[in-house]
């Protein structure tokens, strides 16, 4: 079975190093004219899914906007998935989950297994209860051809108060968990499939990302004020295997199709510019 980092690797080549998120926010909902109801939640990701589906690389839908609206935008969000899967887009699943292990199965039964209608291509975890918590995804990714991006560097500004706290070993705690991800993606070629999330807001961090031999999730361009210039003060001499992700900055061209297809064109084109040095 090919893995996910091998598929992450051909579809960007392929479409281009974007990911687009779908955030319904509600105010996007206003914006294109829906209503606030489980029917405009549905045509919002059916539209982003027209437009994006079939040109990005992977999209990424936040799962707590579709959560919201309970077990019917849960609905919506498997019919995401599988369209969006469908149209040849990886779906990242942003759902950012944690628990320990004997949960974590369950999660990763309910994200990355086959056959499971909320089976993404990979899923956001957090390793705050510990990396090794996360063993049971690791598994399931490995055994089902899917991928895990592991939170490390958050692009939120609560972050680094706990991601640069320093462990009892001296390292910090993101460097930790850049690490774990490196001894799992060890040898793996093109790539492994555990990634991890590092803001392209958070600036030179100091933490070496030269081994973790996998995809490297930039959000926080656009809305939260990074700029495509940042990855390179972010990723430094790593930007091969870096994954830009924007939601809002593409999404306010909605709900035009051609203009939500134009953003992500001008987007990923700009990135293709500014990534040029990757493998
Ligand atoms: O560190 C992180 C991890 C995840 N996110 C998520 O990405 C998108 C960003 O949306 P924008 O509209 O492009 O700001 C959103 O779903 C976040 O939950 C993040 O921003 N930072």
């Amino acid at each position: 079975m090919e893995t996910f980092g091998a598929r992450l690797a051909a579809a960007t080549h392929a479409r281009g190093p974007l990911c687009v998120g779908i955030d319904p926010h509600p105010g996007l909902l206003r914006a294109w004219g829906l209503p606030e109801s489980v029917g405009g939640l549905e045509s919002f990701a059916m539209t982003a899914v027209e437009a994006l589906a079939g040109t990005v690389a992977v999209v990424k839908p936040q799962s707590a906007f579709f959560e919201a609206y309970g077990s019917a935008g849960v609905a919506v969000l498997e019919r995401l998935i599988a369209d969006s899967r469908a149209a040849g887009a990886l779906v990242l699943l942003d759902a950012k989950r944690g628990d320990i292990g004997s949960t974590m199965a369950a999660y990763a039964a309910a994200y990355l297994t086959e056959g499971s209608p909320l089976a993404a291509d990979a899923v956001t975890l957090s390793p705050y209860l510990g990396f090794g918590s996360l063993q049971p995804a690791i598994d399931a990714a490995a055994a089902n051809g899917r991928g895990i991006f592991v939170l490390a560097l958050t692009s939120n500004p609560e972050g680094p108060a706990l991601q640069h706290a320093v462990t009892a070993d001296g390292r910090t705690v993101a460097q930790s968990i850049a690490d774990s991800a490196a001894a799992v993606n060890a040898g793996a070629a093109p790539m492994g499939s555990v990634g991890l999330v590092v803001g392209a807001t958070v600036g030179w961090t100091g933490v070496d990302l030269s081994q973790v031999n996998g995809p490297l999730l930039a959000p926080g361009l656009g809305a939260q004020g990074a700029t495509v210039d940042d990855l390179k003060i972010v990723f430094g001499d790593d930007l091969s295997t870096v994954l830009p992700t924007s939601s809002r900055e593409v999404l306010q061209a909605g709900p035009s199709v051609a203009g939500l297809r134009t953003a992500a064109g001008v987007l990923a084109e700009q990135l293709r510019d500014a990534l040029a040095a990757r493998r």
